[in-house]
């Protein structure tokens, strides 16, 4: 087992992508702390990861109260004595064009991606410097090619992978790997999205020489789980595309 007895703190784990790499990372050994808004999928998730993993939890936040953060590195430290690997993956999206975009949209999802990011990283510090562990953050397409209608998006999300080269360049010496993924996978986010924005979903799989959406525990869990191993100790700063080839960077 690749992760066997690692403490994991994965927020959004309740949902999409999130409890997709908790299925993935939970059967490769690691305790799971699931952390999401949506307590009633949050506990169903948890009792799922419980059956291959029995110390996995879910714990019950809104990654906005930024001043409440710590208590979710806290709670995980207590119950496992030590944290190994945290995820940032929760973060809240709206389409708006460029013009129209407003302070509220900015805060929105600076507050529901960014900060909580920022703060976890910080709270975590001390623990990842002790176990030598792994940050693993997200990307998107939408920054990095700056897709229309997504100007809070795109700016939270190319402001975190900025965050990770400089903690990158910063945590190396102390044996903590920062790595970002930027995906594409079918989850409730972005089915409700596609609902609502059709002609951009069927953009963004045109694009993609895969052509199909990836599903979350079988196409992004295996790269969660090898950022999260002892097999990526030597790379770190690195934005990984499981995108099905959609953006090739070069
Ligand atoms: N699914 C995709 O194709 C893509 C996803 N991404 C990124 O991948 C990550 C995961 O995306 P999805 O699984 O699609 O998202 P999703 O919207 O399906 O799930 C997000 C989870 O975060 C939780 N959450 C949202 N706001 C929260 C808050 N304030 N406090 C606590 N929990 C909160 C939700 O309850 C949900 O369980 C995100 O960072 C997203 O931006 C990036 C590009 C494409
Ligand atoms: C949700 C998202 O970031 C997409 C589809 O690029």
């Amino acid at each position: 087992m690749k992760l066997k007895d690692k403490a994991v703190i994965i927020t959004g784990g309740a949902g999409g992508i999130g409890s997709g790499m908790a299925r993935a990372m939970a059967k490769e050994g690691a305790k799971v702390a699931i952390v999401d808004l949506n307590e009633e999928e949050g506990n169903a998730v948890a009792a799922e990861l419980q059956e291959v993993s029995p110390d996995s939890i879910f714990i019950k936040a809104d990654l906005t109260e930024r001043e409440r953060l710590h208590e979710i590195v806290d709670t995980v430290v207590e119950k496992y004595g030590k944290l190994e690997v945290l995820v940032n993956n929760a973060h809240a999206s709206r389409q708006v064009n460029f013009e129209d975009t407003t302070q509220e949209d900015m805060d929105f999802s600076f507050n529901t991606g960014f900060y909580p990011t920022f703060y976890l990283m910080q709270s975590a510090f001390p623990y990842l410097k002790e176990s030598k562990g792994s940050v693993i953050n997200f990307a998107s397409g939408a920054g990095l090619e700056g897709q229309k209608t997504q100007t809070a998006y795109a700016a939270a999300k190319e402001a975190i992978r900025a965050i990770s080269k400089v903690a990158a360049n910063e945590w190396g010496e102390y044996g903590i790997n920062v790595n970002i993924i930027s995906p594409i996978a079918m989850t409730p986010g972005v089915e409700a999205w596609s609902k609502e924005h059709p002609e951009t979903f069927e953009a963004i799989v045109s694009k993609v020489p895969m052509k199909r959406w990836g599903d979350p525990e079988k196409d992004i869990g295996p790269i969660a789980v090898f950022l999260a191993s002892e097999d990526s100790n030597y790379m770190t700063g690195q934005t990984l595309m499981a995108d099905g080839g959609s953006i090739q960077i070069r």
